[in-house]
């Protein structure tokens, strides 16, 4: 395949993603701590009264030993040098200047960014013991308990629905018309907490958990978790009611099953309790990752038209209009290094999970304290220039070999690595293959008419995952 086709140079993204967009974007692009505690007018008396209350408490913030890193203030820590829009072009100036192992405070928390392909690999890796507790998020913890004919629509209600089916077989061994009204409340209600989840707010939230009530996210956050959580208990007693142990339709039989045999032992973990929270996080980690990979992936196929015809070109010669299966990902490297390089070029979860030291380590040369929370920066390691020729372009032929053949990346980690990678890793990759192949085989997509390929924006919204700016395409089908 000729290099001149895959290799897309797009300079407003590489200046984006280096940090260094013009003042105009970074204007528009920036929201800062202030703006967004100033858009919740009640919240600004009783923030400063707390935070004088709470100021000699944190007054010893600089006094910590630890990884080097930008200086923080007293609690507001380095909030107030981060784009609240896009923290993870700040968090890429600091590794520049402070080198791949540094700390910033995230108002009173402590947090060190392990950040480029060898560090994030030699701690989650070769030391994935220390490295591999999950630290707690605060809002994660506290809420514990059609048919469009050529016209332009937007992607995301179609994709969740059908990565929501995928999910919905799994845990209730049943999937739903996308029409079905008790269906599609589910999605918005969890579509809904998605946001908010991300929302700037809750960030900040995240590291001032003693705000609580004055952050009205979070108390729609609460409301919508019970939905969710009523709505899945509802489920739960339909599938309880018709149970048969000799054929679990999906994983809340299998947990309803057990559930029966342990009837009376004293601690069982399979109580009601924890089967609402299993399946609401499943469907959390399950559908929004995997459904905003493939919106980005219809976008950049409807930016690049030239990638989408090689794709398609290869489908319609090695498998044709038959259905595709995963077994054919290795006759079709050209589509596999398209699917991979759109999860490498969009960087969906920047920053991972947070992850918790599980005991005092000194980390080439810095000392890091047992407790210390973590964050594997992903995005560097997907951008990281010793590791990928083209970082800032959409280049597929980063899994290309001189051949065409596909070539693995030992620094393709968009699920993360050790002890806590995704979970979903193999069913992702399934659903991305399977999803794309089958939409690209049979439609193609575009630009809504009047948007140019080059007005296509690629800058995407950072809140829990890195999400496309909102777009519409066409999808024109092929036969
Ligand atoms: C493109 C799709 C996906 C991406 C990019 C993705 C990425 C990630 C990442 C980066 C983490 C954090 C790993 C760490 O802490 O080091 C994670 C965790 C997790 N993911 Fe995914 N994920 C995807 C799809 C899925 C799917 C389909 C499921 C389930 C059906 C899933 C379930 C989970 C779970 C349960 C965790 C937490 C694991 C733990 O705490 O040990 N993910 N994922």
């Amino acid at each position: 395949m000729p290099e001149k086709k895959t290799s897309v140079q797009s300079s407003k993204q590489a200046r984006l993603r280096n940090g260094k967009d013009t003042a105009q974007n970074s204007l528009k692009g920036q929201m800062g701590f202030s703006e967004v505690l100033l858009s919740s007018p009640g919240s600004v008396l009783g923030l400063v009264l707390v935070l004088l209350l709470v100021y000699w408490f944190y007054k010893d913030l600089n006094s910590d030993a630890g990884p080097p890193g930008p200086k923080p203030l007293p609690v507001l820590g380095n909030l107030l040098q981060l784009n609240m829009k896009r923290p993870y072009l700040t968090l890429l100036k600091f590794s520049q200047q402070y080198g791949s192992v540094f700390t910033v405070w995230m108002g009173p928390q402590k947090v060190v960014v392990l950040a480029g392909y060898k560090t994030v690999k030699e701690a989650l890796v070769n030391h994935a013991e220390v490295f591999g507790d999950r630290d707690a998020v605060p809002i994660f913890v506290e809420t514990q308990d059609k048919n469009c004919q050529g016209k332009p629509f937007d992607t995301t209600e179609m994709m969740s629905c059908a990565v929501s089916n995928i999910i919905c077989s799994l845990l209730y061994g049943n999937r739903f018309q996308y029409d079905d009204s008790e269906f599609t409340t589910i999605i918005a209600s969890f579509r809904r907490n998605m946001q908010l989840l991300g929302s700037p707010s809750i960030q900040i939230y995240n590291w001032f958990p003693w705000l609580g009530r004055l952050v009205p996210n979070r108390n729609e956050i609460f409301k919508q978790r019970e939905q969710n959580k009523s709505q899945v208990l509802k489920f739960v007693r339909k599938l309880r009611a018709t149970l048969n142990p000799h054929m679990c339709r999906g994983f809340v039989d299998a947990f309803l099953v057990q559930q029966e045999k342990e009837k009376g032992v004293p601690n069982s973990p399979f109580h009601e309790e924890n089967l609402a929270q299993t399946v609401i996080q499943l469907f959390f980690a399950g559908t929004d990752t995997t459904a905003t990979t493939l919106r980005w992936a219809l976008l950049l196929m409807a930016k690049y038209p030239h990638i989408q015809d090689q794709v398609r070109e290869e489908i319609t010669r090695l498998i044709g209009a038959r259905q595709v299966q995963v077994e054919d990902r290795k006759d079709l490297p050209f589509t596999d290094a398209v699917i991979h390089e759109t999860q490498r070029f969009v960087g969906i979860a920047p920053f991972g999970l947070p992850h918790k030291t599980t005991k005092d380590i000194t980390f080439q040369g810095h000392f890091i304290k047992k407790g210390t929370t973590i964050w594997p920066f992903l995005f560097s390691v997907l951008n990281d220039e010793s590791q990928w020729e083209n970082p800032n372009s959409f280049y597929p032929a980063h899994f290309l070999n001189k051949d065409g053949k596909f070539k693995k990346k030992d620094a393709f980690m968009p699920f993360s690595a050790g002890r806590r990678v995704c979970l979903g890793e193999g069913l992702a990759r399934m659903e991305l293959f399977i999803f794309f192949v089958t939409l690209i085989q049979r439609f193609r997509f575009t630009a809504q008419p009047g948007v140019t390929e080059e007005e296509l924006d690629l800058t995407g919204n950072v809140g829990l995952s890195r999400d496309p700016v909102e777009h519409k395409l066409c999808a024109i089908p092929c036969f």
